[in-house]
């Protein structure tokens, strides 16, 4: 489990930008932090994964922590493969990249395994950064916008596989500004206002209704958009 206590940060320049900040996550649960630009998100995702330290407050952090940076972590200069390969035995893992039923293979970069990691586009650089994550079979996920620039098949791919994480067990952190990503893989929202953190919002819906609109209202603090209706049925 992931626990942040009372943890505050501020940054000469930009003031305080953490006040108090409380949460928790659970093995089994993703958890999404909304907020708009430059509330604090990346900042608490850094101090959650250890790679920033808090002015006060204390966190819990389980040994098997991995962090999906906003800017992919890849090295330009090797092959997908070869970048994984560091990563499987970084992680004392001896199994090779694009083993199948490996989280490369299900997310699409079998095509790209001998590809240059810096000539890849930016969607599959996101994708080869969650490959790598996931290969060291960490207990916990933080994920900085996993869904940024990614199509909607990117999209559906990286949602199947942090599903199948949180599904066995793994516990997620991820912030996003995509309403429809949010309302399909997470179970509550927090959102960072002003420095402070609100919530956790369950997301639930009625039978028939989208969670999109719960969230929506959550992103925009707009109450008439709480429920949409069910889809149209399509002729
Ligand atoms: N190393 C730093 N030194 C000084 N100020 C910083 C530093 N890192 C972040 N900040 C400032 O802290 C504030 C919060 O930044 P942060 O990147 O955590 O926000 P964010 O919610 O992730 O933003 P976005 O959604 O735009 O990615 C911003 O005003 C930013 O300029």
């Amino acid at each position: 489990m992931l626990e942040l206590r009372s943890v505050s940060k501020s940054y000469p320049g930009a003031g305080q930008v953490l006040r108090e900040v409380s949460l928790r996550v659970e093995p089994g649960q993703a958890l999404c932090l909304a907020g708009g630009n430059a509330e604090g998100k990346t900042t608490l995702l850094e101090i959650a994964a250890g790679l920033r330290r808090p002015d006060s407050g204390e966190v819990l952090r389980p040994t098997e922590t991995a962090l999906v940076p906003q800017r992919p972590a890849i090295l330009g200069e090797l092959t997908a493969a070869d970048n994984l390969a560091l990563w499987y035995a970084a992680a004392g893992r001896r199994e090779r990249p694009f083993s199948p039923g490996s989280p490369e293979e299900k997310l699409g970069l079998s095509p790209f395994a001998r590809r240059r990691a810096g000539r890849l586009s930016g969607g599959m650089q996101r994708r080869l950064s969650i490959a790598a994550a996931l290969c060291s079979r960490p207990g916990t996920l933080l994920l900085d916008e996993p869904f940024a620039a990614l199509d909607a098949g990117g999209c559906a791919l990286v949602h199947a596989a942090l599903a199948d994480f949180v599904q066995a067990g793994g516990a997620v952190l991820f912030s996003s500004h995509e309403p429809q990503q949010i309302a399909a893989l997470a179970g509550a929202l927090v959102r960072l206002r002003g420095g402070t953190l609100e919530g956790p919002f369950p997301l639930t819906a009625p039978p028939g209704a989208k969670r999109t609109g719960q969230v929506l209202a959550l992103l925009l603090n707009d109450p008439s958009k709480a429920w949409e209706p069910p889809d149209e049925p399509s002729i």
